[in-house]
């Protein structure tokens, strides 16, 4: 499994954003093409890395968690919901500031509960600093984090509790090089 995946960083552009090197991946941006292949390469291994018993809420966050998220649920019958960069003020709504290696900005959770146990899936951790924030806001809700998957894992980082990742790369300004793949 995997080597739709593992293939695919053969030929990442990569640009400089700042001084962060950001790669770019069908998975994580939607350009040049997103395979079918692919996608269910990735559909599948997210399936079968999951720990997904009496999850009922798939958590993604706009933007490139929504494809992956919407693959899953399809698979699962579980529905999803999106943490949008966008606010709704719907009761409950909880406001996140998102820091990554090249952005900020704010992020709005919605629709999960008290009572929820969740699964989080998202297409790749870099810095952490966008899953960091999202984990207490997640928790304040009284939601439980049963799992949660990143489809690329680049710099490891720690983020106070285990997490699962389908791949690891190392991104430097040549390129990306795979590192592992897991399930
Ligand atoms: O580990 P971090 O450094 O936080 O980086 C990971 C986050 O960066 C991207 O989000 P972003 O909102 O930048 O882009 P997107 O709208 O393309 O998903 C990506 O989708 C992850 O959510
Ligand atoms: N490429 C695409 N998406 C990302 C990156 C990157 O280098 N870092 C965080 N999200």
């Amino acid at each position: 499994m995997l080597e739709q995946l593992r293939k695919s960083f053969q030929s990442c552009p990569i640009v400089k954003r700042g001084e962060y090197n950001y790669f770019i991946h069908p998975i994580t941006d939607g350009v040049p093409l997103v395979e079918p292949a692919l996608l269910r390469d990735v559909a599948c291994s997210l399936f079968k890395a999951l720990d997904l018993a009496d999850v009922n809420k798939i958590v993604v966050t706009e933007a490139m968690g929504i494809h992956i998220g919407t693959v899953l649920s399809l698979m699962t019958d579980i529905p999803y919901t999106i943490v949008r960069k966008r606010e709704y003020k719907l009761p409950g709504e909880v406001t996140i500031g998102q820091t990554t290696g090249y952005s900020k900005g704010t992020l709005y959770l919605n629709s999960v509960f008290d009572g929820d146990r969740i699964a989080f899936i998202d297409d790749v951790i870099s810095t952490g600093g966008t899953i960091r924030a999202l984990l207490p806001a997640i928790e304040s809700t009284g939601a439980e984090i049963a799992d949660l998957c990143f489809v690329i894992n680049r710099g490891n980082p720690d983020i106070g509790r285990p997490y699962k990742s389908l791949v690891s790369i190392d991104v430097d300004s040549e390129g990306v090089h795979v590192l592992d793949s897991y399930f």
